[in-house]
């Protein structure tokens, strides 16, 4: 079965356009948690454009108390800095169920690669191990999209991963082109590639109500989905309905 890890990473931009603390990531992630998603996601950015640290410290303690799994992602590589301080000290700190390292880099306005494991594995080993001797399930951002990725996708075993999280952005695009079948065939094949060397396969980013189905249809054994900037922009459609009534209701109760 795959499970649902909900990344609450737009309740905080919404939150941050404000200043102050609503809407409140901390009950955002408490009702996805009592609507069944079986886990919560986080991607704090170092300029803390969304996800703070005080967020991921408060997520943590959420999800130990109600016994799912936290998902910490990040850049291993980011250094630290006011207000940010460094992935392995935030996994440190909370000792999250999973780490999900991402090659992204500052100005990056979302993830949009994954590693690159013939040039990256020995600088990344380290860090694999410091995750795993915090008790932390490792995956690694990976590319299906590409020949490099494709061809190198094993290899994430050899530098100590226990997962690859499939990067899902090109399939959403190519299947809201009508292009998505020969993307899909790749992403299986990179699927099938990371479960023969004993990887777990994860997937995540743009996966949506529209394209999830024929994703999980199309490749085999994924194992978790971690969806964020969809699923919150598809609730709010959901709940507008019924809380303008609710501020209708207000009006005629006090006419
Ligand atoms: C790792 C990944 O795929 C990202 O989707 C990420 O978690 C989303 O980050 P943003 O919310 O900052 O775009
Ligand atoms: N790992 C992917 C993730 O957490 C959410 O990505 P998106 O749904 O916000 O694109």
């Amino acid at each position: 079965m795959t499970v649902l890890s909900v990344n609450v990473n737009k309740i905080a931009v919404l939150r941050n356009s404000r200043g102050g603390g609503e809407p409140d990531v901390v009950r955002a992630a408490q009702a996805c948690l009592a609507a069944g998603a079986h886990g919560i996601t986080v991607h704090p950015r170092p300029d803390a454009r969304h996800i703070r640290a005080d967020d991921v410290l408060a997520l943590a303690a959420l999800t130990r108390a109600q016994g799912v799994e936290f998902n910490l992602e990040g850049n291993p590589f980011a250094p630290p800095r006011p207000g940010y301080p460094g992935f392995l000290a935030l996994c440190e700190q909370t000792r999250p169920a999973q780490a999900t390292l991402v090659p992204d880099g500052d100005a990056q306005l979302t993830s949009d690669h994954g590693f690159d494991f013939q040039r990256d594995a020995a600088t990344l080993q380290p860090h694999v191990q410091a995750l795993k001797a915090l008790g932390c399930r490792v995956s690694l951002f990976a590319d299906a999209h590409t020949d490099n990725g494709l061809a190198g996708i094993a290899q994430a075993a050899a530098v100590g991963a226990d997962r690859v999280e499939l990067y899902t952005g090109p399939y959403a695009e190519a299947q809201a082109a009508g292009d998505g079948a020969a993307m899909t065939a790749r992403f299986a094949q990179a699927a099938r590639r990371a479960q023969a060397a004993g990887l777990g396969v994860n997937a995540g980013h743009d996966l949506s109500q529209d394209n999830l189905g024929a994703f999980l249809r199309a490749v085999p054994g994924v194992l978790e989905v971690s969806i964020g900037h969809a699923l919150i922009g598809e609730a709010l459609y959901d709940g507008l309905a019924s809380t303008v009534q609710r501020y209708l209701q207000i009006l005629d109760d006090t006419r």
